[in-house]
């Protein structure tokens, strides 16, 4: 860890952790630590344990050993479950637990009491925050459409717009780009991008496989394998095709191919 950085403006950091599932170890001691104004990117390949960090990292999931520090709290010393509240979490998985007929409304309400993996109501309704948020996301007119008849990139809109109603310091995206056509893909990052902007928006965590979704406001990128950390650091360093060909087990080519987007070909 740089002894140096003002502790104030850490929001994460994690330190030789270590996490089971089972006898096996998954994640084989992590450092890692994230600075307010920064966003990142976590890459890797299938089961190299970006979801298994995440779930640690808000207590999903017991770590073995290791420090865990988030918002200015340390993991064992303050209640957890508190702190989730501000923690945005978007992940198409979390898609089954939306009521068919709720409409796009009626889901980003339901945030303002919701704290992650719990899907509650709220007790006071905020109904002009919820439409500012799809607003915020460029979906207001989706306000009164059912959720059943969304669009994959709508209700991962919608979803976003769900979290910030809690004003979030930090948003998890967890592969929002999964199912999303190319066109639809790419409105989707211009919406992450104007978050991304905002002066006092959350810490985005960008969970992808896909380099080319690697927008220019993410600053920074966290390279997994095997359950160890590969790279992390600026993108312009840790985005480099020895370092993504050992990541994805193959040789590949990564290259920055104009205004800060950046693609992945394999040899
Ligand atoms: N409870 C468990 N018991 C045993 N192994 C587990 C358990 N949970 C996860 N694993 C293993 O840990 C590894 C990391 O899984 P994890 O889901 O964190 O990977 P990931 O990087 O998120 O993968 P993907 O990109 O496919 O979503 C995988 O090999 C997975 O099979």
């Amino acid at each position: 860890m740089n002894e140096k950085k003002d502790q104030k403006s850490v929001v994460l950091s994690v330190e030789k952790l270590v996490l089971y599932g089972g006898n096996t170890e998954i994640l084989k001691g992590i450092d890692w630590e994230v600075s307010r104004g920064e966003h990142w990117a976590i890459l890797g390949a299938n089961g190299c344990g970006k979801s298994s960090l995440l779930a640690a990292i808000l207590a999903y999931r017991p770590a073995a050993k290791g420090e865990i520090c988030l918002l200015g709290e340390r993991y064992g010393r303050f209640n957890w479950p508190e702190l989730r509240k501000r923690i945005g979490m978007v992940s198409s998985v979390l898609s089954y637990r939306v009521p068919a007929e709720e409409t796009a409304l009626e889901t980003v309400l339901s945030g303002e009491a919701a704290q992650l993996g719990f899907w509650s109501r709220s007790e006071t309704v905020n109904g002009a925050k919820a439409l500012q948020c799809l607003e915020e996301m460029g979906v207001r007119r989706l306000a009164d459409r059912r959720w059943a008849v969304l669009s994959q990139g709508e209700r991962q809109k919608v979803f976003i717009a769900r979290a910030l109603m809690q004003d979030p310091a930090m948003l998890i995206l967890d592969e929002p780009c999964a199912g999303l056509d190319p066109v639809a893909r790419e409105q989707f990052l211009v919406s992450l991008r104007k978050l991304a902007q905002r002066e006092s928006g959350p810490t985005l965590l960008f969970v992808t496989h896909h380099v080319e979704e690697i927008f220019p406001e993410i600053s920074h990128v966290l390279v997994l394998q095997e359950g160890r950390v590969l790279g992390a650091g600026v993108k312009e360093d840790v985005l480099e095709s020895e370092l993504l060909s050992r990541a994805f087990g193959a040789p590949v080519t990564v290259e920055n191919w104009g205004q800060d987007r950046w693609r992945l070909t394999p040899n």
